[in-house]
């Protein structure tokens, strides 16, 4: 078994610092206290600029008495960043990038819908793939179309090639179909996105610009147009997943969930793997490195990008009571492994089921509290697009991720995470005791 790295397990230089609206009423007493001083000296100094010494005592009267003013401009002039709670990401870098990510995964995420209401309802019991298909490369086609008009330079990794479409015109076409309608309502939106892709063939060729071999260089897109295909097809979870890594570090994730609720609050349910399609469902988070992570809804408009509800992970006094998630499907992450994990740390609650990296944003939001991924297959590689935005989403709500082994997720080495089994995420302060019980009862196996 290998140790943990201390390196590798330093809490993550970008999580969330906690909020303490006391910073902003300690300087709003102070400012109380010297407020009339501050008058005093003024109109001492300048008896003949009284309008100005007014105008300022106003200024000051009014940051007194309006907190958000107030810590407006802490956040803008950083002065109290460490303090001040995040009602917004004020970015410094990364804001082009967080926009652009956000808008191509919500505009992806309408044509998932759409392709869920027109040819995926009831195709379950049918073992149909096809919707799945249609979903996967209309979505990889509209977000890389918005990647290479904002950032052409850009590499990209994407599950989908287009080698399949080549050889099938019907499919090609289905899917042309879709993506040529599909667009956000907003104008403006649409057009930072670069707007319609130009013909069919152009979709084609967009779909094969994923084919980067990823890597420890450079500035590489992360996606997964819909992972967690079953969920999709249930009408349960699945996600639009992209993320930027530069240099082998993720520094934006951004996850579309259609089918999860809006409220950060509602827990997790077992019920949320399936039909979860109707009103109230459709969740859109985000994370810039160092900025920390929110959540909106996933709407069809444009984004005020620094806007969105902060979120952050529960947190867990008492580990007997937390809720953990898991895979639906027993060959991604072993069941049996997770059931003796919960009841060596005293869980009696059943592990929630569900697809997808919504797992991830349903930890972030404390939905839930911990997702572990148990490796079944030895030589299963995980790939960076199913993890890359999550693994940077829970990190930025107060969380630690890393694999079986204690590793941080490598996403440097090349389109999978060869160097890492499995997935252990958890908030900061209960992730070291999770892992020494995963550890413990996969030792046979490590
Ligand atoms: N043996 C495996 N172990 C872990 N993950 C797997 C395995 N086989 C496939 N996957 C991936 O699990 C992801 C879904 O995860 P979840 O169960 O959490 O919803 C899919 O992207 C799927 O990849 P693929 O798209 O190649 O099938
Ligand atoms: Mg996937």
């Amino acid at each position: 078994m290998s140790s943990p790295s201390p390196h590798k397990l330093l809490p993550s230089a970008c999580s969330p610092s906690p909020a303490s609206p006391s910073s902003s009423r300690k300087l709003r007493l102070i400012l109380f206290l010297f407020l009339p001083a501050i008058v005093l000296i003024l109109s001492l100094l300048f008896p003949s600029t009284g309008a100005a010494t007014a105008s300022l005592s106003l200024f000051i009267g009014r940051l007194v008495h309006q907190p958000g003013q107030l810590s407006s401009i802490l956040r803008q002039t950083r002065f109290f960043s460490q303090h001040t709670p995040a009602a917004t990401m004020r970015l410094d870098k990364y804001e082009k990038e967080l926009q652009i990510a956000q808008l191509a995964v919500q505009r992806a995420s309408i044509l998932t819908k759409r392709v869920f209401h027109e040819k995926a309802k009831g195709t379950v019991d049918k073992n149909d793939k096809s919707p799945v298909t249609i979903g996967d490369f209309g979505a990889q086609a509209l977000i890389i179309a918005a990647l290479q008009h904002n950032f052409p330079g850009d590499a990209i990794v994407a599950e989908e090639e287009s080698a399949k479409l080549k050889e099938d015109a019907n499919l090609k076409s289905t899917i042309w179909d879709l993506v040529k309608d599909i667009k956000l309502d907003d104008a403006a939106a649409e057009e930072l996105l670069g707007g319609p892709i130009k013909d069919v063939d152009a979709m084609v060729e967009l779909i094969d610009k994923g084919n980067s071999p990823g890597g420890s260089q450079g500035r590489i897109w992360a996606i997964d147009p819909i992972d967690g295909t079953k969920g999709f097809l249930r009408g349960g979870q699945y996600a639009v997943c992209l993320a930027l890594m530069v240099d082998g570090d993720v520094k934006v994730g951004a996850l579309g969930c259609p089918n999860l609720p809006i409220d950060d609050s509602a827990r997790l349910t077992t019920g949320i793997g399936e039909n979860q399609t109707d009103e109230g469902h459709g969740v859109l988070f985000s994370a810039v490195q160092g900025h920390g992570a929110m959540s909106r809804a996933l709407a069809t408009v444009n984004l005020d990008v620094e806007a969105g509800t902060p979120i952050s992970m529960r947190a867990i006094d008492d580990l007997t009571k937390a809720n953990f998630c898991e895979s639906v499907e027993a060959g991604h992450s072993s069941h049996g492994d997770q059931a003796a994990i919960s009841q060596k740390l005293g869980i009696t609650a059943p592990s929630v089921r569900m697809d997808s990296q919504a797992k991830y944003g349903s930890i972030a939001r404390g939905a839930g509290d911990i997702y572990l991924r148990l490796p079944v297959s030895a030589t299963y590689q995980e790939k960076i697009w199913d993890h890359a935005a999550g693994d940077l989403i829970v990190r930025e709500s107060g969380g630690q991720v890393t694999d079986i082994h204690g590793k941080r997720l490598d996403f440097s080495i090349g389109r999978t995470l060869a160097g890492n089994k499995g997935v252990v995420a958890a908030p900061l302060a209960v992730h070291g005791k999770v892992l020494e019980v995963v550890q413990e009862v996969l030792s046979a196996k490590l």
